[in-house]
């Protein structure tokens, strides 16, 4: 046993981390075991992230994997007989070097997956990617899996841009968010705009946004959309 497993925090993203590996496969986003999740814990040097492989009809909040932001396993704490998600490097290097960053996905949803392998960005011609990613959704380096490549690809290509989904090359997407939440909505949203722009492109040309309203649109769905209390604001 670790001192953390009786911390209230830590428990409360084990929790909300193992529930939302569930939203991915509910919206189709994974198959078998592919993807992961990540939340950080508030206030401390901590994140939450899934074991490497397990079904995710398995997952749960006592086999989540409590990790340092170097990425290491906190020894003796719950679920720590695993191993991490093969992609803890990259989600630790991201909380790392992104403080502002609550919550890291990765999935492998087809469409965006598509985009990703043309190493293509998805152009902003539709109100729902405004909304959502501010404009395009930018295309991130091809980088190994294991160590902080991936991470470096996403803080590279996210820090500074609006978009919280980054298409890492011939791999997929990788999302942030200011919570675990935020960042699953934004794969969500990810897939749902590759799809649409896709079968949008197949069937014509498409019709560029102009930038003033995509700005308008972007500050609209930010700061009045929804409810002052949700987490974003
Ligand atoms: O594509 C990759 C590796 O980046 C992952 O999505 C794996 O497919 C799932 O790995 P684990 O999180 O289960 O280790």
């Amino acid at each position: 046993m670790s001192a953390y497993d009786s911390d209230p925090a830590v428990q409360k993203v084990r929790e909300d981390v193992a529930r939302l590996h569930g939203e991915l496969t509910r919206y189709g986003l994974v198959i078998w075991t592919g993807g992961n999740v990540s939340g950080r814990v508030p206030g401390t040097d901590l994140f939450v992230i899934k074991p490497s492989g397990v079904s995710y009809d398995d997952l749960a909040p006592d086999n989540m994997i409590l990790c340092t932001l170097d990425g290491a396993v906190v020894p003796g704490s719950l679920g720590s007989e695993r191993s991490p998600s093969s992609d803890t490097a990259a989600h630790a290097y991201v909380y790392r070097n992104m403080p502002d960053v609550g919550g890291v996905v990765h999935t492998h949803s087809t469409y965006a997956v598509a985009w990703a392998a043309r190493g293509e960005e998805i152009p902003c011609v539709i109100t729902g990617m405004a909304d959502e990613f501010g404009g395009p959704i930018p295309i991130g380096p091809f980088a190994i899996i294991g160590d902080e490549s991936i991470g470096e690809g996403i803080v590279k290509t996210l820090t500074g841009h609006r978009s919280r989904a980054v298409l890492m090359q011939n791999h997929g997407p990788f999302t942030i968010g200011v919570d675990a939440k935020d960042a699953v909505k934004a794969a969500v949203m990810v897939e749902d705009v590759a799809r649409t722009v896709h079968i949008a492109r197949e069937a014509g040309p498409l019709i560029p946004i102009p930038q003033d309203k995509i700005d308008s649109l972007f500050n609209r769905y930010q700061n009045v959309y929804g409810q002052s209390s949700d987490a974003r604001r």
